[in-house]
């Protein structure tokens, strides 16, 4: 089970505030690295073809060895075995967490109340290696005898983010005459123009809910099914072209797909962290099974690494200790995952959900409510266009934010100089964020310009950059879906350790219920045009309003 210190309670924390106020405080990260010519070798870290540098943090040996502390104080270790041995660590739902089983390729068992749970793992892996294989073929026919072209993967949150960042970020990988959609919004336009792209008698529509009781998904899923409809007429046909991934087979039957159409996971298997299971599909049918099944070994490698590892030399651990230094101590509010990389430009939207879902948490494990800050805002773009965007204030604005830079060596595209110059911006970056540049640098710069003194004088105090500004930088030899599964899961484990740490339940979500069921209970307020009184008066007013709009 997960132990239930509270970090505020803990030796380490009390030490990490005094050495923040004593030690920390008026630290320049400049400095430490003018003293310590080591300083990168010591505090970077390299995993299979994955380096990643925590050396640009406001960190020195005695913050990693308390932040260590706290993390044996908090009982991270504990929690990691906890996870891997199947407890119920997701104790509000009563629920093991092992998307770890899903990519568990090494034989070893893995239980969840007892059972072994890799041969059901490993059966339908095989029935997603077996499809894959027809559709591609062409062995998998459309109702008129056509081979399957479009991938429509119907889902939202955890049953799309992961399958659509991953699909994106290994692009390069996509098997011939494949093109995947997804379809999440209840927004009409979303389905609507997704449909404008495909026809019925080419395209397989996975229908993707763990629950299959989501409103959005069982919506589009319904509305897809009537477009097909319209082609196809024979209710026959339905089975060529749906399948559903689910844990729940009544409901898949129910909606009219076969059985045999299922792919199964279980309720172990968390939305957010479900790209991995049955939920990943239209990922092996987008880059061949074989590519599915590489993405799943580079994540198996980090959980080795995250399993056997020392807590001192476990990069997701000191990726969570890092982040909650900032977010404890220096109260930073944000954290952006930046991707030098374009086929990652959803990589910051999945983890969006996969961090602030897991640890936007304000219950501890004891059930009281927590006094210190757990998980940050997550948000990001890729490089160089974040630059052009929102960068100004990473540099010169009032919060600190936290970065990860992300980065691959080798590019898909060796465009003429296009890699080196975005791998200059990469570089540059960090360094500046560190180094900032002060009021003398500024005015020499000035000097050169020609302006008067007293021009200098007034635009020195616009030219000056603070520095100081922490950056993780993560650089991957290439993008494969080995080195994007590795990472995918280092990120994972960070949120784990860091929930560990603030003492909350990582793998629940009822924060998101309370809007769900309102919208259930105004859905039939909005069928008829008759005044609403039932809410207070902006609620009653909106909804009134867009009834005089409406018509
Ligand atoms: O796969 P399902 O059951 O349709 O759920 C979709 C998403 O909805 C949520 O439950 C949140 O509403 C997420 O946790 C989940 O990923």
């Amino acid at each position: 089970m997960l132990p239930t210190v509270s970090p505020t309670q803990t030796n380490a924390w009390k030490s990490l505030q005094q050495h923040k106020d004593n030690d920390i405080k008026s630290i320049k990260m400049k400095e430490l690295f003018a003293k310590d010519a080591d300083r990168f070798k010591k505090l970077s870290h390299t995993f299979g073809d994955i380096v990643i540098d925590f050396s640009k943090n406001i960190i020195t040996d005695k913050t990693l060895e308390i932040l260590l502390q706290l993390a044996t104080e908090t009982g991270v270790q504990q929690g990691i075995e906890a996870m891997f041995k199947g407890d119920k660590i997701n104790a509000t739902e009563d629920r093991s967490v092992l998307h770890v089983a899903l990519r568990n390729l090494s034989g070893t068992p893995i239980y969840s109340e007892g059972k072994d749970v890799m041969p059901q793992v490993k059966q339908v892996l095989a029935q997603m290696r077996t499809f894959s294989n027809k559709v591609h073929s062409g062995e998998w026919k459309g109702y008129t005898g056509k081979k399957i072209k479009y991938i429509v993967n119907i889902g939202i949150g955890g049953s799309d983010l992961g399958p659509l960042m991953v699909t994106e970020a290994l692009k390069p990988y996509w098997q011939d005459g494949m093109q995947p959609y997804f379809v999440s919004n209840v927004d009409g336009t979303h389905i609507a123009e997704t449909l404008k792209k495909v026809t019925p008698e080419e395209t397989l529509f996975l229908i993707a809910s763990k629950t299959f009781t989501t409103q959005e998904t069982m919506t589009n899923a319904l509305t897809a099914r009537a477009w097909f409809m319209e082609t196809a007429k024979d209710e026959a046909a339905v089975a060529k072209h749906f399948v559903a991934l689910s844990t729940n087979e009544k409901d898949v039957v129910k909606f009219g797909i076969d059985k045999a159409n299922m792919f199964e996971f279980w309720d172990w298997v968390g939305g957010r962290y479900s790209l991995w299971s049955a939920i990943g599909l239209s990922i092996a049918l987008t880059i061949g099974y074989d590519n599915f099944e590489l993405l799943l070994k580079g994540a198996h490698e980090t959980d080795n690494h995250f399993k056997t590892t020392s807590l001192d030399k476990n990069i997701p651990v000191l990726m969570g200790l890092v982040g909650l230094w900032y977010t404890n101590f220096f109260g930073t509010q944000s954290e952006a995952i930046l991707p030098y990389d374009q086929y990652m430009h959803r990589f910051a939207a999945y983890f969006q959900q996969g961090n602030m879902e897991s640890n936007g948490k304000s219950t501890d494990r004891n059930g009281k409510h927590v006094t210190y800050a757990t998980g940050p805002i997550i948000w990001g773009e890729p490089g160089t266009n974040g630059q052009h965007a929102f960068y100004q204030l990473i540099h010169q604005g009032t919060p600190v934010i936290p970065c990860d830079f992300i980065a691959p060596a080798i590019s898909h595209n060796p465009i003429g100089d296009h890699h080196a110059k975005l791998l200059s911006n990469f570089f540059a970056q960090t360094e500046a964020l560190m180094n900032g540049k002060s009021a003398e640098e500024a005015k020499a710069e000035l000097e050169k310009s020609g302006k008067s003194a007293e021009e200098i004088e007034k635009l020195v105090p616009f030219k000056v950059f603070e520095g100081n500004r922490p950056t993780n930088s993560i650089l991957i030899k290439k993008i494969t879906p080995f080195t994007l599964g590795q990472l995918i899961a280092l990120y994972e484990h960070k949120i784990f350790v860091q929930g560990v740490i603030w003492n909350i339940y990582s793998f629940d979500q009822w924060g998101v219920e309370l809007g769900k069921q309102l919208a259930n209970k105004i859905l039939p307020e909005l069928q008829n045009d008759a005044e609403v009184t039932s809410h207070d008066s902006s609620t009653n007013g909106l909804i009134n309003t867009w009834k005089k709009l409406r018509n």
